[in-house]
């Protein structure tokens, strides 16, 4: 399966199809007829795909970069490191750079390419489901700092988007169970028979055979997003339904607690519940989107007062001039942003 990402001279193909990174150099020369490359990756994934994707590409001279893995290594700390692995290895802006992991890796080498020389080709290799679905399209690449999360970051395109699902089979149920965090957020925002598809599933396991096809849908209703809002002014920051909450919750407990699609999870339940309350979304919406959530192994709660939260909520990149916009549903598969204040969140007590 192949999408296009239209964004004039910024275009690029996603391919998305079961083993095909054994045929990377095949994609990979139709984008880069350069000689060096850096893979960056984490110390999960590399041992289990580096030596494959080397001899997935047999015409270039490679190097690796592995870091530890998780959220804590996509600091603004660790960039100095990725520099100094690239001058080392003499990349220049004739080279490329391969994200070769989940959205930890894809974010971070993402923004070191964006920065490095003033900008360095990139192509994303997803590992985990949500960068499948998700981190690897788009070109929103960030690093945290100590205040949030995010914060530092830029618009940046890869080149191309290699999905192979077959890598799913190494990544832990934990992290399965995470993806779905967003791909339920595209049923919530866009697509209500998407989501009723997960509704008539009783697990991952259950879904696992069309999942190539669930993956597409959730770029596909990504790409369309993108295209029509690149730099997230307006239709893009549907998106971001459930983030708020979701990223200050990460941030609150230091990125040990949550992953970032289960913070999502809570925060598009209790968003939900906040909105339905006041009237703005249709009633027994928030009820569904719990009783998906637990199908799917997910949290709708984390038992903190939301008064300890909402300090980090300034820094949400939706609040805008004093006013933050948050994104509601009217009922599932319709989404909207609405103008408001920290006082709408301050109506929830505890979440
Ligand atoms: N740029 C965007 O548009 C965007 C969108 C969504 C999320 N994000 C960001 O993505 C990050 C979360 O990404 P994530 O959930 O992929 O986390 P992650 O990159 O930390 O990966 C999750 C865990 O799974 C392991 N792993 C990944 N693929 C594997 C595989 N195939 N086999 C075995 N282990 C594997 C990793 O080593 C890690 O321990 C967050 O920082 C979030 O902010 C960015
Ligand atoms: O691509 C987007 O736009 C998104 O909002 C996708 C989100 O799933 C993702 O977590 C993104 O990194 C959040 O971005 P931020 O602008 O809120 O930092
Ligand atoms: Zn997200």
């Amino acid at each position: 399966m192949e999408l296009t990402v239209n964004l004039g001279k910024n275009s690029y193909s996603i391919f998305i199809e079961p083993g095909i990174l054994k045929n990377a150099e095949t994609y990979i020369s139709q984008v880069f007829q350069g000689k060096r490359i850096i893979i960056i990756s984490d110390d999960n994934i590399y041992p289990l795909y580096g030596k494959t994707l080397i001899n997935a590409l047999p015409s270039y001279e490679c190097h690796s970069l592995v870091l530890p893995h998780g959220e804590t290594t996509k600091s603004f700390d660790t960039l100095p490191q990725i520099y100094a692995a690239m001058l080392e290895k003499k990349i220049t802006r004739s080279d490329l750079v391969i994200a070769l992991g989940g959205g930890v890796i894809g974010d971070l080498a993402g923004f070191a390419a964006a920065s490095y020389l003033r900008g360095v080709k990139f192509v994303q290799i997803p590992t985990s489901l949500l960068a499948q679905v998700d981190s690897s399209v788009g070109g929103k690449v960030a690093v945290d700092l100590p205040q949030g999360k995010n914060l530092i970051g830029a618009f940046y395109h890869p080149k191309l988007v290699i999905i192979d699902p077959d890598m799913l089979n190494t990544l832990p149920p934990r992290y399965i169970t995470d993806g779905m965090g967003e791909v339920i957020k595209y049923g919530c925002i866009k697509d209500a028979s998407l989501f009723d598809v997960l509704s008539s599933h009783t697990s991952f396991e259950d879904l696992k055979d069309q999942l190539p096809s669930i993956i597409y849908r959730c770029i596909d209703i990504k790409r369309i997003i993108v295209e029509a809002d690149q730099f997230d002014t307006g239709e893009r920051m549907l998106l971001n339904f459930g983030h708020t909450l979701a990223h200050t919750i990460e941030h609150y407990c230091h990125y040990e607690r949550e992953s970032h699609g289960e913070a999502v999870a809570i925060g598009m339940y209790q968003i939900t519940k906040i909105s339905e309350k006041a009237g703005l979304t249709a009633s027994g919406e928030a009820e569904k989107i719990c009783r998906i959530l637990k199908t799917y192994g997910l949290p709708c709660e984390c038992g903190l007062p939301i008064s300890d939260l909402t300090d980090a909520i300034e820094f949400d990149k939706k609040n805008l001039d004093g006013h933050l916009n948050v994104v509601l549903l009217r009922k599932i598969g319709d989404s909207y942003i609405y103008p408001t204040n920290l006082h709408f969140f301050k109506t929830a007590g505890g979440i």
